[in-house]
């Protein structure tokens, strides 16, 4: 864990990973948090843990994540720079901003981590992808590691480019997965199910299967086969969820546009 961390903009994303990393051993009397607008849990985390939440006069950390919206960078900037101190890593979870708009902003900034991470960090069980500007130091990206690998899977990108796509993968995919608890129980209630035992049928069916695959060492295919009977109800439901224009067209057509809007939020 960083000696010091500051955190800026401990909304969904920031406060879930602020909760792994305070478990992991993040001293809590060396972070801070800047946000202007704290969320009451994040008060009371703060009250509770003794982390200064915003300081009169906050001071450069070994780290500085921003976690706040892209399309707030432009305002949030100048108040931020101040906290990057010259050996200071910045880390950056924001859609879409790449490392050269983050150097436009903020000019203090030499090191910079830009990572993408995902919701169920907050148990500890997200997947982060991240990249590596070219003056981060080998203890810099240890850094950075522990503070990922606190919030479950980690995936180290060699191009800056491929982050985009892992956005649209495993940034937005949770809420690929929630809309498929969503959609299973309206469709189990069309199907004349009452619907609160659709909802928890749906839910306990996609957490249960999302632990089984988690659990198991097999390819998410064959534990699709496993469920599939030749000539049975599975089969029926996946002729059409995998016709050419089902779920896998769908899928693609989403990962695109989430990508290309990762695009469109740079700059
Ligand atoms: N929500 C998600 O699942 C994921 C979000 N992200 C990224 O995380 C970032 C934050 O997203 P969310 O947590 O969903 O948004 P959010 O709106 O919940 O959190 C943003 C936080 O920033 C604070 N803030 C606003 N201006 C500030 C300033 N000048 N200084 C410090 N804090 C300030 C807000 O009060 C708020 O608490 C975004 O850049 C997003 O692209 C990345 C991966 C997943
Ligand atoms: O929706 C968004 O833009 C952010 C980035 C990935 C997940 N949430």
């Amino acid at each position: 864990m960083p000696a010091s961390l500051v955190l800026a903009g401990a909304g969904k994303m920031g406060g879930a990973m602020l909760a792994g990393w305070l478990d992991a051993g993040l001293d809590p009397r060396r972070t801070t948090i800047i946000d202007p607008v704290p969320a009451r849990p994040i008060v009371d985390l703060c009250a509770d843990r003794g982390i200064a939440l915003n300081p009169p006069d906050p001071e450069p950390g070994a780290v500085l994540v921003l976690g706040i919206k892209p399309q707030g960078l432009d305002t949030a900037a100048p108040g931020l720079d101040p906290l990057i101190g010259r050996d200071t890593l910045l880390v950056s979870i924001l859609a879409g901003k790449t490392v050269a708009d983050l150097r436009g902003r903020l000019p203090r900034a030499r090191a910079i981590v830009r990572a993408m991470p995902n919701l169920p960090a907050s148990i500890g069980r997200g997947a982060t992808g991240a990249c590596a500007s070219s003056e981060v130091s080998p203890e810099q990206r240890a850094a950075a590691e522990a503070l990922f690998a606190a919030n479950g899977a980690v995936a180290w990108l060699a191009d800056e480019a491929q982050i985009d796509a892992v956005t649209a993968v495993s940034g937005s995919g949770p809420a690929y997965v929630f809309l498929l608890a969503e959609t299973l129980a309206e469709a189990g209630i069309a199907a004349g199910l009452e619907p609160d035992v659709a909802r928890s049928l749906a839910r306990a069916t996609v957490s249960g299967a999302g632990a089984l695959l988690d659990a198991s060492p097999a390819e998410a295919a064959e534990l699709r086969r496993n469920v599939t009977s030749p000539g049975g109800t599975t089969a029926a439901a996946l002729d059409v969820l995998m016709r050419e224009d089902g779920l896998g067209a769908l899928m693609r057509e989403a990962v695109a546009a989430a990508r290309r809007r990762a695009g469109e939020l740079s700059g």
